[in-house]
């Protein structure tokens, strides 16, 4: 039997960073951002639906993000016609994950689990936090996103007190030992509950 574990948290708290530390502890890691990386690359399955809907945001046969997040600045409801074509294909790409898992424990790792409603096919929950002023130092240090694209992620996602609240696990971020330490406390605690069960 595998523990399918749920991996979430505000964007920049540090999920990926976690699920690499889960990884490191005997999990497989299926990560939903990299899905979407895959659908959009050239020959990616979301590349026809995309270039149906927003030809604009196809570059060299691609879905281009750099265009995506344009329209999106410009036209804000573009998110949902976005996601209404890219969540059924990531739903799809996840299944085939979870079809061929054989380590003990699979983490999911999806920065809209709550909001998705993605808990029923969930064994349990994480919720990765820093403190807000933490957070979003980190997003615009990467220099990837605007100050006002960062406000319209973080606008759209649930409030990072829920998140913590809905979890079964709280992860805190500060430092790379800490977060260590919590996701081993984690991974023994669900390998006890699988050997007692
Ligand atoms: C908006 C886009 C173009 C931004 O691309 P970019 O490479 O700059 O950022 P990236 O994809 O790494 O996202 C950064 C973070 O933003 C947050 N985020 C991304 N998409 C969404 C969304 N639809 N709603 C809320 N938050 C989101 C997540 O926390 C994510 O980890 C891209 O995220 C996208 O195409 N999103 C739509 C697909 C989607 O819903 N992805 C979410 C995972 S299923
Ligand atoms: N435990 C930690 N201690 C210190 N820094 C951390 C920790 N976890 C993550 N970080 C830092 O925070 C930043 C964001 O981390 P990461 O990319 O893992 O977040 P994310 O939640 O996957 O982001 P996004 O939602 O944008 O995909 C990175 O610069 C990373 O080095």
């Amino acid at each position: 039997m595998t523990y399918i574990l749920g991996l979430t948290g505000s964007i920049g708290m540090g999920k990926s960073t976690t699920a690499r530390m889960f990884e490191e502890f005997g999990c497989a890691v299926w990560d939903a951002d990299a899905a979407v990386h895959r659908l959009y690359a050239e020959g990616g399955a979301a590349v026809a639906p995309m270039a149906e809907a927003f030809p604009g945001a196809i570059v060299d046969g691609a879905v281009s993000r750099e265009s995506l997040k344009r329209i999106i600045a410009d036209d804000p409801t573009a998110l949902r016609r976005i996601e209404a074509i890219v969540h059924p294909l990531v739903a799809a790409d996840r299944a085939a994950f979870l079809a061929d898992i054989e380590t003990d424990i699979a983490v999911l790792d999806i920065p809209l689990l709550f909001e998705g409603g993605h808990e029923a096919m969930l064994d349990g929950t994480v919720c990765v936090t820093a403190p807000a002023e933490v957070q979003r130092a980190r997003v615009l240090e990467r220099g990837t996103m605007s100050e006002a694209q960062f406000e319209t992620i973080l606008a759209k996602q649930m409030p990072d007190a829920e998140k913590r609240a809905r979890a079964t696990w709280v992860i805190e971020t500060r430092t790379l030992e800490d977060a260590r330490a919590s996701v081993q406390a984690v991974v023994e605690t669900i390998r006890r509950g699988m050997k007692d069960a």
